[in-house]
């Protein structure tokens, strides 16, 4: 097999082994795909600055997150239906992660529940929660996260409803999923992914169970997405989630700075800047076109993170000589899971960690704590006037 040398090798491989309908959930921005598209472009629009004759032996990408020891500060972001990527997808992924020595989190809507992978890995992971309209089930998963140990809870608040999605109304995608004629014609011609699904037991929801058992018509993901999750989530919400979890609690989906210093009034210990990977709401800014504003509001006074459109080291690098203190990596990784299960996964940290690290050195540092803004070019309408 050729040799893995970046993330775009993984990505063939992944497209070509997986039915057409899930690589196009993974691949897909929602209407347009502009801020899907610029969460990468406007990464390349920042340069780098060269450094020569600096002293670069003894590097370290070795870093926190939230006060946990990260080999690189980059973790897996919350990704649905990983396991319909790989049969048993969440705990590979998980099992990867822990070999790496970065963060994993399990999103809600994983097919492995919190129990499969807590029982399959070691390493405290992280739990991503999305709010049902049934404040039982809330109180219920936040439980199940802290019996499986998790280390922090990450609370997305930027889908109550689901960006629309063009590709997955027209591939018919849906909870429970549905086959039509050109799907199992699909599903036949991608035999490895068939067998191998063959091996799992695990062919549903598994933290949401009891949520979709009630749902026969074979809704699409966005009425489903619709008919569960709480349109009526606001920062009082919020605030009672955080306390009955008590822990570290990382709220993801911050674009706006506004919404940064609320994060900061909650109490929330750290936030992701992010937009969903250019799935929600499109037009929306690119993550790291956001970041400037938001370090400007909040930077100083807590925890900053990062994603959307992270293909490479370099944009980790980018991201955080920019300010953020970690990273996440969601489509990147999902590639690997897709290509080769565990061992693409690791592949796609090995190939993450091996650009940070030869970036930096090139940059002219040696610990990712020293990057800074005087690594970078950037374009004057990152910090720009925007009315
Ligand atoms: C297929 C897919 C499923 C996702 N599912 C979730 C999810 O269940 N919960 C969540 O908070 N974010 C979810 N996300 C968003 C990711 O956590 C992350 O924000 C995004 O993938 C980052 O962009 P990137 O893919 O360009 O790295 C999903 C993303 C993808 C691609
Ligand atoms: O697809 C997503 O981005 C996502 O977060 C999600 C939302 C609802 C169901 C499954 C995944």
């Amino acid at each position: 097999m050729a040799k893995i040398t970046e993330i775009e090798d993984l990505k063939r491989i992944y497209k070509r082994r997986t039915p057409k309908m899930f690589y196009d959930y993974c691949e897909s921005g929602s209407w347009t795909e502009q801020t899907f598209r610029e969460n990468s472009s406007d990464f390349d629009l920042i340069k780098l600055r060269q450094r020569v004759a600096v002293d670069m032996t003894g590097r370290s990408t070795s870093s926190q997150m939230i006060g946990q020891d990260v080999a690189m500060p980059v973790a897996l972001a919350p990704v649905g239906s990983t396991g319909m990527q790989h049969a048993d997808g969440e705990i590979l992924a998980a099992k990867a992660a822990e070999k790496f020595g970065v963060p994993f989190t399990l999103s809600t809507m994983s097919v492995c529940s919190i129990e499969d992978v807590a029982e399959n890995t070691s390493a405290p992971f992280w739990f991503q929660l999305y709010v049902m309209k049934d404040r039982e089930f809330t109180k219920r998963a936040i439980q199940r996260a802290k019996d499986a140990g998790c280390s922090a809870l990450v609370l997305t608040l930027d889908l109550q409803i689901l960006g629309q999605r063009h590709k997955d109304i027209k591939n018919g995608l849906s909870i429970p999923i549905k086959l039509a004629p050109h799907t199992v014609f699909d599903l036949a011609t991608k035999w490895r992914w068939g067998l191998q699904m063959l091996q799992t037991k695990r062919h549903s929801f598994g933290n949401i169970v009891g949520h979709i058992d009630g749902i026969t018509d074979m809704s699409s993901l966005s009425v489903w997405a619709a008919e569960s999750f709480d349109p009526k989530l606001d920062w009082d919400y919020v605030k009672e989630i955080k306390d009955l979890w008590g822990g570290p609690l990382i709220l993801k989906g911050i674009l706006d700075a506004d919404d940064a210093k609320m994060a900061l009034n909650v109490g929330a210990d750290a936030i992701v800047v992010s937009n969903h990977g250019g799935r929600q709401l499109d037009g929306a800014m690119s993550s790291i076109k956001a970041l400037p504003s938001i370090m400007d509001a909040v930077g100083d006074k807590i925890e900053v993170h990062l994603d959307s459109g992270i293909r490479s080291g370099q944009d980790v690098l980018k991201a955080l000589a920019m300010g953020a203190t970690g990273t996440f990596i969601g489509r990147a990784f999902i590639y690997g899971l897709g290509a080769m299960g565990q061992h693409g996964v690791e592949e796609a940290l090995r190939v993450i960690h091996t650009e940070l690290d030869t970036t930096m050195a090139l940059c002219g540092e040696r610990k990712v704590q020293d990057l800074g803004k005087h690594n970078l070019l950037v374009p004057r309408d990152f910090y720009g006037d925007w009315a």
